[in-house]
């Protein structure tokens, strides 16, 4: 179990509507929407937008109950890093006894009905990826393990998968193709952040690659990982979700992106602390635009295939 002797403040008032927000992780979980959108629209089967409409929501709303549940286990940590201590378990607005409570019921709730709106295969797999984030990752890999977010990473990588399976009710190469592009993405994603975050992590001793294996080996694993995710990235572009559209945006984004992990990679902490880890925030910042795009090339794709137009 989590320690939960954690400094957090005295509850004070009650809880508002917005620290219950807070408790959802809004900005993080916004391209996971995105990308669990791109599935559901992407598929071939034709789906009734309000159904469309209620899936996406449900998948939301299960995200944001992830969120809210991995809040709950890591009060402890997130009461000692800076970037957290203003979350509402940490800051006192809310209990870890109803942020448990609130993160169950909408977990329960959005499964459920995300299977009665569209199938019980999207309904398991949301359950699936919820569990997979708070019990594998949140509960086990995260203090266990620096390969903690290369396996957990998988948790992130699902909505794609769920929206598809939404559409279609089934799993199909397509769906497991942007499974593996979110997954090969989410460790030079987040490690750029563990860079500048600094030690963050560290003072809340959970095993972040930065913390056991330091930070140049953090800058060789982000170079490492960014390499094999321009070859899968640019290898979609030739099968059934890419095409024109979706290979120029790779081509483009995968050598920024390159350069980006190369310019950290050539870097020692020297040069980082005197312009402010600037080139680390610059690929972090990059990675959002990097998913976004290339999910919006799968859309824009699919959307020419569904209209028979052919560049
Ligand atoms: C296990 C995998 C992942 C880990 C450990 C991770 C970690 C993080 C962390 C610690 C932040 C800073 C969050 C904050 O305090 O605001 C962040 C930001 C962010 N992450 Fe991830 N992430 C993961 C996967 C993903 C996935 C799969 C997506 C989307 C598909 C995503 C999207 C984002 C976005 C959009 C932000 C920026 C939020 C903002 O605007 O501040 N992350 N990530
Ligand atoms: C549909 C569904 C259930 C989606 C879940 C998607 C998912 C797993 C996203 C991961 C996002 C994220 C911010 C992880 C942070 O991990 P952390 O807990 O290590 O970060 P922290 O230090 O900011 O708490």
């Amino acid at each position: 179990m989590s320690d939960t002797s954690f400094d957090a403040k005295p509850i004070e008032n009650e809880a508002q509507f917005g620290d219950f927000f807070a408790l959802l992780k809004p900005r993080v979980m916004s391209l996971v929407v995105f990308t669990a959108f791109v599935g559901l629209l992407a598929a071939p089967t034709p789906v009734h937008p309000f159904i469309g409409f209620c899936a996406i929501l449900f998948i939301a709303i299960g995200g944001g109950a992830s969120g809210a549940l991995n809040m709950w286990y890591d009060s402890d940590i997130d009461a000692v890093m800076r970037r957290t201590q203003s979350r509402p378990i940490p800051a006192g607005k809310i209990s870890r006894e109803e942020a448990f409570g609130f993160g169950l019921t909408l977990s329960v709730f959005s499964c459920v009905f995300l299977g009665l709106a569209t199938n019980w295969l999207a309904g398991g797999l949301l359950a699936f990826t919820i569990f997979f984030y708070v019990v594998i990752y949140t509960m086990w890999l995260k203090r266990l393990t620096p390969q903690n977010i290369v396996i957990g990473g998988a948790a992130g990588a699902f909505p794609p998968m769920i929206g598809w399976a939404a559409a279609t009710g089934e799993i199909t190469t397509a769906s497991v193709l942007m499974f593996c592009l979110t997954f090969m993405w989410t460790p030079p994603h987040f490690w750029a952040l563990c860079l500048f975050m600094r030690s963050d992590y560290d003072d809340a001793g959970v095993p972040m690659l930065t913390v056991t294996h330091g930070r140049p080996a953090t800058r060789r694993h982000i170079l490492g990982y960014t390499v094999l995710l321009a070859i899968l990235a640019i290898a979609l572009g030739f099968t059934q979700v890419g095409g024109t559209v979706y290979l120029t945006v790779a081509v483009v984004l995968n050598a920024l992106f390159l350069k980006g992990a190369f310019d950290i990679y050539r870097r020692d902490e020297d040069m980082a602390e005197a312009d402010n880890f600037a080139v680390e925030r610059k690929f972090f910042k990059l990675s959002l635009l990097y998913l976004f795009a290339h999910f919006g090339a799968i859309l824009i794709e699919a959307g020419l295939d569904k209209f028979g137009v052919a560049l």
